[in-house]
């Protein structure tokens, strides 16, 4: 039987928007340790990094290989390793080329900190599951990650039946899977099932899952006391995949964006959200 799919509101996303109180300073907000870009996919780098910041977080530590180009376009990112709340591995990396990014990886994965995993993390991701993991792809990363653990199926198939094979990704691998598409699905292994749609036709458009990255960070990052607990990851996913989809809808007004667009209209898609919930 297919399991059942939970819808996902503006309401219900902005429960997991945190707003700074008087008490707060940079790190109890949340740090970010950003691991995504490659001299091959620079711009992915910078994408996750103004997706994340325009989420709302206290800092970002940048510590993938488009250092100089994140800088140039977000001078407040600091590049020195160091404490983090959460992760963000993978997106605009290659698996097969991964050199010293393979060891943040590796360090990430087997830390204490909850960790989102897309692009060329992916693979790795589902060599080793453990608790407190989201991973990212879209039907052609999904289906590269089950063949790694011996689940052959096309991306055409998954495609055609995106929920089912969500669902059952999330069992397979033990991790919890957002699958990207015009409706993204997400599932948690045995646990929560979370459907989300809205997000414009236009978001179909290179970059925007790496925008979608930072702002899931941002939300694990600045929940991650509570990552660990059964349904807070999906339920972060879940409100990250609205944010953006809200995000997307305001920048496009019904016409074409990139994804820099969406990342640039997140804070609006936040205070929209913060003005549903009376803030
Ligand atoms: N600005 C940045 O830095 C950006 C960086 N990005 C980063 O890039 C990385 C790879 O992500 P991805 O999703 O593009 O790669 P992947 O899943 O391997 O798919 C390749 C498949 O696509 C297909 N294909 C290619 N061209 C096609 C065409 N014209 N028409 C039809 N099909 C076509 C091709 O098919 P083939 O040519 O083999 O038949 C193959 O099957 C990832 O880390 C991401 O973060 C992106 O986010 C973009 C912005
Ligand atoms: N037809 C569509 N309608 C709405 N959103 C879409 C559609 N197709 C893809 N998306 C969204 O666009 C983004 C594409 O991400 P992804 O495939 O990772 O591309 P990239 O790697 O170039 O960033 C995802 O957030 C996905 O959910």
């Amino acid at each position: 039987m297919e399991s059942e799919w939970m819808p996902w509101a503006e309401r219900d996303a902005a429960a997991y928007v945190a707003v700074p109180t008087e008490r707060d300073d940079k790190y109890s907000r949340g740090v970010l340790g950003i691991v995504t870009g490659s001299a091959e996919y620079p711009g992915a780098g910078v994408l996750g990094v103004e997706g994340a910041a325009r989420t709302g977080l206290g800092m970002i530590r940048y510590l993938g290989d488009a250092t100089k180009l994140v800088l140039s376009r977000r001078p407040e990112v600091v590049t020195l390793p160091g404490r983090v709340q959460a992760w963000l591995i993978g997106s605009g990396t290659d698996s097969g080329e991964l050199g010293l990014l393979g060891t943040l990886f590796s360090d990430a994965l087997a830390s204490d900190e909850p960790v989102v995993a897309d692009g060329g993390a992916l693979e790795m991701a589902a060599e080793a599951p453990r608790a407190g993991v989201v991973v990212t792809p879209h039907y052609r990363e999904l289906a590269r990650m089950l063949a790694h653990v011996g689940e052959r199926v096309s991306a055409q198939t998954i495609a055609t039946t995106p929920s089912v094979w969500a669902s059952r990704a999330a069992d397979i691998l033990r991790v919890t899977v957002l699958l990207k598409g015009s409706t993204t699905f997400i599932a948690e292994p045995l646990g929560a099932r979370i459907a989300v749609s809205g997000a414009p036709g236009w978001t179909a458009t290179a970059g925007a899952g790496d925008v979608l990255g930072g702002v899931l960070g941002a939300l694990v990052a600045t929940h991650a006391d509570g990552a660990f607990e059964p349904g807070t990851l999906a339920r972060l996913a879940a409100s990250a995949q609205v944010l953006h989809a809200t995000a997307a809808q305001r920048a496009s007004q019904g016409g074409p964006i990139v994804a820099l667009d969406i990342a640039e209209a997140l804070p609006d898609a936040v205070r929209q959200l913060l003005a549903i919930r009376g803030d």
